[in-house]
Parts: C-alpha cells; structure tokens; sequence
C-alpha cells in the first residue's frame, strides 16, 4: 500500500487542494483594473438608484386624474408650465391641468404622477392634448433598484462586466478584491514542441499551455509561464524553480503509469503526496502533492483530460466556488463506472444534451466543439429523456 491516499472523489481532490491553498490577503483596487478579479467583502450601496424618482419615458409629466379618460376622440388638453430634463429638473409644481415636457431619467416634479410618452400627444407649444391616460407605471420610484445601505454585491463574487457596472452605479471608485493567487504553469514531456516549430512524427503542439493559461486568466490568477520540461527529473526541477513567488505549480503530463511520468515520481520521492488519482474520468491519474514547501497539482497530460480536471477540481478550489450547474433532458444514453464520475462532452440543443460522440481524452474538439459537461455519478446510467445535470462551460 502506497502511503498516501488513492482514488479520492472529485469532492476530496477540491477539498484538499484549497486546503493548500494561502490565504490571500484583500487589496483595495481602483474600479476601472477590477474586471475578473474576486470581491473580497460585501458592497452595500453609498446611494440610491434611481436618486430621485424620475420618468421612464420622453414625454410629457402630469396628474394621472386629469388623463384618466383621455383617447384619439376626447384628448386630455393640458397647459405646458415647462420641462425637466437629466441634469436639469424642474423646480416647481404641476398643479391641475398642467404639464410638462420630461426626458427620460429626468426628475419628475412635485404634482405630477403619471407621464404621457410623445408618441401618444400633439403638443402646440403651448398646451399639449394626450391622446391617451398618462400612466403611473412610466415613473421609475426612487430608491426601486436599490436604496442607499442596501448590500447588492456579496464577498467571493467575481467581477464581472454587469457587476464592474453595478460597483460603479452604487458609488465605489475603488473595491476591495482578493489578491489574485500566482500559479505557475508547466506542461511536460520529450514529445511536446510549441507551436511554430517544425513538427516530428510523434511529437505534439504544447496545447495544455495555452488551454491553462486561459483558464487560469478566467478566474483572475496571476499566470507564471514555465513552458515545458522534458521528462528528466533534473530538468523538470530546475523548470519548477523558476517559479519564483508562485502560491501554486500545476504540471501537465507525467503523472500516471508510466516509467517516464516523472512529476509523479518528484512528488512521491522528493515531496509529499496529498493524493494520487481521482475517481473520474477523464482525467483520473491526477496528483496533489506539496514539493520544496509549494503545493504542486498534476493534471494528466491528455488535453480533454487535462482541462476537464481544471474545470471540475482545481477552478472550483482557486475561486472557492463549485462549478454550476444545469438540469437538461437526455437526448442520449449516458453512463459512468462504478468507481468514476463520469463528465461526457455533450451538445446542448433545444433544450436537451446529446452525447458528442468523440470522447477521446486526446480530442480536444470534444470540448471546443461541445463545451458541456454532462455530470454521470459513480455506477449510474442515464436513458433518454431522462435529467441530467450539465455543467456550461464558457
Ligand atoms: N497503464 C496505464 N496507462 C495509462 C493510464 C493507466 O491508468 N494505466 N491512465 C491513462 C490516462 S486516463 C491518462 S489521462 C494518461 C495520463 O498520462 P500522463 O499524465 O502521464 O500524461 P503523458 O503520458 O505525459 O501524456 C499523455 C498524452 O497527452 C499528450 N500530452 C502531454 N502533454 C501535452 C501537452 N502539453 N500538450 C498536448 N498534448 C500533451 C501526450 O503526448 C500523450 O499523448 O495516461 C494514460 N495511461
Ligand atoms: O482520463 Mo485519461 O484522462 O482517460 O485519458
């Protein structure tokens, strides 16, 4: 018996890698630079929004009894006592029988109650007739989106582009995020060349790079390039090194069977291994360990398997969220191992997923063509028509 655990859950693989995970301290960051990264406390807002109560529509604001029965036939004529615009209110009052021009999101004015879009009037400059009742439901209230002291935004949330907007609209210039977690990246192996060079029979473009690098940037981490090593203990350290400052090393590659699959090997000889294998597939030869006091995930070298354990343990982990989660009807047969999770490429049409087809770890089309999860607990099967949860990745 190995001693350190073997064949954890999904659940166990997430748990322990955010156990290693540091503690990451809050900064405060000017708005503009927080896009992606992750709110570090909740946000309550500074004021209220709308700010005053305003109108919905271009038009004209007046007293809904005065419109109550106005048509095309019998228009309500009303004295035009004059306008409020966005920025520019009108400060006094609409008594009986008045009105005047609004704009949308200008103030309405004391009085008034009701606005009658232009579409619905003729206005001779001096009096307008409403061709239909002004209505109460054009008037936007203050406070009804939110009202000032209100918590809108919540701690752990990730900014955005609505909740960037959001931050803005309840008066924050600046925000308290998480620092963001450094992680540097290494794919490994003699065969795996970068893109732009030749090519050999046997060799492979260094895909795990790129897929990582942006998944990493998806959640807002710092990503520290180490490239790739080849498999040779010496070297594959060295690389490691390199990583000067990182909270985190993930490693693609190495990490199953085989006598060359050396990141296992550093961890379980010069480290100290948390796990080696999860029970889901793809992706099962994955390996956490702590090596020179750093913690080092392994993802296994297959590209489908290799951002599928990224999806489904180490994102969950970094950004402290499980990964949501759609129930859609089967439009295929679906089924897992007893002992694995199975998460299947699928395709989401009209409502229902259908299985792929192509589920081959190293079919990376699987997943840019098909970038749905179908979620198979251990020993189940699934018929069509049946619910299946999926995962939508972007
Ligand atoms: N006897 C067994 N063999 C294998 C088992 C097993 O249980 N018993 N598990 C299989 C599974 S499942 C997987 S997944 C792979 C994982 O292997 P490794 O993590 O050791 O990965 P490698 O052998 O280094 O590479 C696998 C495959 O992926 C290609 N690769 C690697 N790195 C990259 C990269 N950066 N970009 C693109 N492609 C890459 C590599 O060329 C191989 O084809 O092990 C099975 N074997
Ligand atoms: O999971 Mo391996 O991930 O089946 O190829």
């Amino acid at each position: 018996m190995p001693p350190f655990p073997m064949f954890v859950s999904v659940e166990e693989a997430r748990a322990k890698l955010a156990a290693r995970l540091p503690v990451r301290p809050d900064v405060l960051m000017p708005l503009r630079a927080a896009y992606g990264r992750t709110l570090a406390r909740d946000l309550a807002a500074l004021v209220s929004h709308p700010s005053a109560t305003e109108s919905a529509l271009d038009g004209v604001a007046c007293r809904a009894d005065d419109s109550a029965h106005a048509s095309a036939d019998t228009p309500a004529r009303l004295k035009l006592v004059g306008e409020s615009r966005a920025g520019a209110a009108f400060e006094g009052r609409v008594e009986a029988g008045e009105a005047i021009r609004i704009y949308t999101g200008a103030p309405l004015p004391e009085g008034a109650d009701a606005i009658c879009p232009v579409e619905k009037l003729r206005d001779d400059g001096a009096f307008v007739e409403l061709l239909s009742p002004a209505s109460p439901s054009d008037v936007r209230r203050e406070g009804h989106d939110f009202k000032a002291g209100d918590v809108i935004l919540r701690a752990g949330q990730r900014l955005s582009p609505s909740r960037v907007a959001l931050a803005a609209a309840l008066g924050y210039p600046q925000v308290p995020v998480l620092s963001p977690l450094r992680v540097a990246v290494l794919s490994t192996g003699d065969e795996v060349v970068e893109p732009g060079r030749p090519l050999a029979p046997g060799q492979v473009y260094n895909s795990n790079l790129f897929g990582l690098v942006g998944a990493l940037q998806e959640v807002g981490a710092e990503v520290i390039e180490l490239g790739s090593a080849p498999d040779d203990t010496a070297k594959l350290s060295a690389r490691l090194e390199d990583a000067g400052g990182a909270d985190l090393l993930l490693t693609s590659g190495g990490v199953s069977m085989g006598r060359y699959d050396f990141v296992r090997t550093l961890l379980v000889e010069e480290g100290e291994v948390d796990f080696w294998k999860v029970r889901v597939r793809p992706g099962g030869p994955a390996i956490l360990g702590v090596w020179r006091g750093l913690p080092l995930f392994g993802l296994p070298g297959n590209p489908v398997s290799a951002l599928v354990v990224f999806e489904v343990i180490v994102k969950p982990a970094l950004t402290g969220r499980a990964p949501s989660t759609v129930r859609l009807r089967a439009a295929s047969k679906f089924k897992s191992l007893p002992d694995k999770t199975a998460f299947w490429r699928g395709v989401v049409e009209e409502g229902s997923v259908r299985d792929y087809g192509e589920q081959g770890s190293g079919v990376l089309r699987s997943l840019s063509d098909a970038p749905a999860l179908v979620v198979i607990p251990e020993g189940q099967a699934v018929d069509v028509g049946d619910e299946v949860e999926v995962m939508l990745l972007s």
